[in-house]
């Protein structure tokens, strides 16, 4: 019997908020008969990606086909849920095409890669490309850059920590594994910025990676399939902040998911609401917000997104019969997040004013 040719997988890396799933998304809606599966990890209490993703409504987007490995790193457990996950998808009575996985936005590419020299999956699956999205308006605004506010908050949390900025850690350790690097968020960037985030990349990317810029994760997926690099053997040229035996931990870092009361009447729609919310974000330094709300009376729910200072809300499908309507919100931030404080502040911003309030201003 002929050995199948392996199968070819594209890591999707990128710090938190930077268009990963949107990427996605625009992918398999231009998949092209193309029978890709996901596997989506997410950092966070609970996972909402694979939600966002089989909401979208998208001929390709099966449940089936979408496999989340939620609550924890991907390159941290390797061994107990991502080889099996693997092993599922070789072993298939139809395997996949392509295989497409979203590593949460604190993962470090590299562990996931070696993964694949692991004899158990090592003839069958290939590593394509490894491809980096970078949220461009936050490069161009250096927040990857050594921010001594960021490290401030971070020592004034844990006065042993003497790291520099944990973010820039991440983001070097991603640029460095990618074959290519997207540059995402081109709407929201002049030419000055665009070309400030150009050259952040450039400086940080490994020389020769192609630098793309894209506009809602919109790259051709002739582009971003078929690279060939067989990264897993290749994996001399890629420096990492974590290579020692110990892996990395992501105590920098914290999740808390937070339950959140209905949206209240005073708000005048989706955009008001994430217009409220957003001073609290940036006053809690929170790095990335996810959630669903119910609205009283609406038959969808409202999804919200912030990363960084930019929130957005929008209904994105009806709420199922199955569930119940209880809203709530997963905040990710540096290491020492007030909880309590995000809580009491979220819940009285989705409150927002009364409508006699309103009516009587
Ligand atoms: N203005 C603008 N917003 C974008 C663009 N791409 C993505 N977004 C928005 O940015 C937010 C985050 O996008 P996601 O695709 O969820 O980012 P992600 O990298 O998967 O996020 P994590 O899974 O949390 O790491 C969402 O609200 C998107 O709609 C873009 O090109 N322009």
């Amino acid at each position: 019997m002929a050995l199948s040719r392996p199968i070819p997988v594209t890591v999707v890396t990128g710090f938190l908020g930077a268009g990963k799933t949107t990427l996605i998304r625009h992918l398999m809606a231009h998949a092209g008969g193309r029978r890709i599966a996901l596997v989506i990890n997410e950092f966070g209490d609970r996972g909402m990606d694979r939600e966002i993703l089989t909401a979208c409504g998208i001929e390709g987007c099966g449940d089936d086909d979408i496999v989340e490995l939620a609550n924890g790193c991907l390159c941290c457990t390797v061994a107990d849920e991502f080889l099996p996950t693997m092993e599922a998808l070789i072993h298939r009575a139809e395997p996949p095409d392509h295989i497409v996985i979203e590593t949460s936005g604190l993962a470090l590419p590299k562990p996931l890669v070696k993964a694949f020299t692991w004899p158990e999956i090592r003839s069958r699956v290939t590593v394509d490309g490894v491809v980096a999205v970078i949220d461009g308006p936050a490069v161009a605004a250096g927040l990857f850059a050594d921010d001594p506010a960021a490290v401030q908050a971070l020592r004034a949390a844990d006065a042993a920590l003497d790291h520099d900025n944990p973010l820039e850690e991440v983001f070097t350790d991603q640029l460095l594994c990618a074959d290519m690097v997207i540059v995402n968020k081109a709407d929201l960037m002049d030419a000055p910025a665009a070309e400030a985030a150009r050259e952040t990349v450039r400086a940080g990317a490994r020389a020769g990676v192609p630098i793309v810029p894209a506009h809602h994760g919109a790259v051709d997926p002739a582009v971003l399939l078929g690279m060939g690099m067989a990264v897993e053997s290749d994996l001399d040229g890629r420096p990492t902040h974590h290579d020692g035996p110990d892996g990395h931990d992501h105590d920098d870092f914290e999740s808390v998911a937070l339950p959140m009361p209905p949206v209240g009447g005073g708000h005048a729609g989706p955009d008001a609401l994430a217009e409220a919310l957003a001073p609290v974000v940036t006053a809690h330094r929170a790095l990335r917000v996810k959630g669903t709300l119910a609205v009283p009376g609406r038959p969808m729910r409202l999804l919200v997104q912030g990363v960084g200072p930019r929130v957005q809300a929008r209904y994105d499908r009806p709420w199922r019969a199955d569930e119940p309507r209880d809203g709530h919100l997963v905040v990710i931030g540096l290491k020492g997040l007030d909880a309590a404080g995000l809580a009491r502040d979220l819940a009285a911003a989705v409150a927002g004013p009364s409508e006699a309030v309103r009516e009587a201003g």
